[in-house]
């Protein structure tokens, strides 16, 4: 194969763990503690540095998802470039601090990598996120890690529709990876997502490792979850919602949703079913955080990636 088709990125020197982004996630809260305390050798690789953050301290303190404003939404354009000052919300100026220390998001200067950690009340096991389809880097990882948890799986989500994607904290970064491991209540710990997304990010980094030590990395393919659409609740004049999501649809995370299959329940026991054209793959259904979005769940398309081969500049 032509050397063209191997695209080459500077090796991954300056890496970030987020956690505590959303303060009521506590996988993420408690993993990111763990390596700051002690314990940083497990996060150590060779020709890597490795930093432990935790990216919103005031909402964590509080157990909350946020202070004022959803941090995970607050790294636009706009609030990165206001006139800074103590009137912003405090999520907005923790999102200037962030885009100073780990930024500026776009720059030559940013970090290469940000992994940033969540918890859903959703059955969505172990979900990588990423934010756009045209990051090789990225889709070599994804495939790496998918291989490396086999015959586990990692679904991999796909948020990069402009109309539909969100400023995240970890879109500071070069290379941007969310890890949303579920379900786990808010506030609450479970050992066996804490574990699973444990995993998840050693063998992230020992891809990083790899990188950096000069593996080239075939061509490959990455099958992924493409965003969609959003699904609020059915609601009343009012914008109270009436029904819940249907049992038949309650835990089926990444199962297909064809036209006819019941959707939502109302109080009263009706059924009303989807009725979209095809079959789409549900996720975060009936996400506790999502209820203030008036997100219901999203429906995603099955989508496979192509992937160049990659090497170190
Ligand atoms: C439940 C939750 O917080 N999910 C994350 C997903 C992501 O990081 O893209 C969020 O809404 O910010
Ligand atoms: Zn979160």
């Amino acid at each position: 194969m032509s050397s063209n088709n191997v695209a080459s990125f500077n090796e991954a020197r300056r890496v970030a763990i987020f956690g505590g982004t959303h303060g009521n996630e506590m996988s993420g809260v408690t993993l990111v503690n763990l390596w700051m305390m002690n314990s940083r050798e497990e996060i150590q690789r060779k020709g890597v540095e490795t930093q432990p953050f935790i990216t919103n301290p005031k909402a964590v303190e509080k157990c909350s998802r946020y202070v004022d404003t959803d941090l995970n939404r607050a790294f636009t354009t706009e609030n990165l470039s206001a006139p800074n000052g103590k009137d912003l919300p405090y999520e907005v100026q923790r999102a200037q601090e962030i885009n100073r220390l780990f930024g500026p998001k776009g720059s030559s200067e940013a970090y290469d990598v940000i992994f940033d950690l969540h918890n859903t009340t959703s059955n969505m096991g172990c979900t990588l996120i990423l934010e756009s389809s045209k990051d090789h880097f990225n889709l070599q990882m994804m495939n790496y890690i998918k291989k490396a948890i086999a015959p586990d799986s990692c679904p991999v989500l796909l948020n990069e529709d402009p109309g539909l994607k969100y400023a995240t904290a970890r879109s500071v970064a070069k290379h941007s990876v969310g890890l949303e491991v579920g379900p786990q209540p808010q506030g609450v710990l479970r050992s066996n997502i804490f574990e699973a997304m444990r995993i998840i990010l050693k063998h992230a980094l020992d891809f990083i490792e790899l990188f950096n030590e000069g593996v080239e990395f075939p061509p490959c393919t990455v099958d992924v979850f493409k965003v969609s659409e959003r699904m609020d609740y059915p609601r009343d004049a009012n914008g109270n919602i009436i029904a819940m999501v249907h049992p038949n649809l309650q835990d089926c995370d990444w199962e297909p949703l064809t036209p006819g299959d019941p959707m939502f329940q109302t109080f009263d026991g009706k059924t009303i079913p989807y009725e979209g054209a095809g079959a789409v793959y549900p996720t975060f259904i009936n996400e506790a955080a999502y209820y203030e979005k008036q997100q219901a769940f999203v429906t995603t398309r099955r989508e496979t990636l192509a992937a160049n081969a990659i090497r170190k500049v």
